[in-house]
């Protein structure tokens, strides 16, 4: 099954997940992709990834991907927050990584994380 994943970064990490989304472009052009609207239009501009894109975050993006996720269409979430910096949209933010844990569904929330899901998952396709 083609993995479903979500991608999701905030500002002072986005350069992060463009830096980690290029080490794994080739397996994650053969997912599908989710991301929230800044995010995804980085990945998209600066990557070539086929990325569905929400709104951005603090309007209501994360929310958006925590909808999809309740309902089954998302496999695993990287989501590069940022510890240091107050987001005004925290409630969002919660409620997402919230679902992940209500569903059991992978999170990770910082790189070294990414790194160990994206290539378990890249692993497990190549074993397909
Ligand atoms: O705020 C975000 C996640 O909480 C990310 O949103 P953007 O990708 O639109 O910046």
């Amino acid at each position: 099954m083609t993995p479903r994943i979500a991608l999701i970064a905030h500002d002072k990490k986005k350069d992060d997940m463009i830096a980690l989304a290029g080490e794994y472009a080739d397996f994650l052009r053969r997912c599908t992709l989710t991301a929230t609207g800044t995010t995804g239009g980085r990945l998209v501009a600066e990557l070539g990834l086929p990325v569905e894109r929400k709104h951005s975050g603090p309007f209501g993006g994360d929310l958006q991907i925590g909808a999809l996720l309740v309902e089954g269409q998302v496999d695993a979430v990287i989501f590069l927050r940022d510890p240091m910096t107050p987001q005004p949209h925290e409630p969002d933010i919660n409620a997402l990584v919230r679902a992940c844990d209500v569903h059991n569904v992978a999170c990770a929330t910082n790189v070294a994380t990414a790194h160990l899901v994206l290539s378990q998952l890249e692993a497990a396709m190549a074993a397909a």
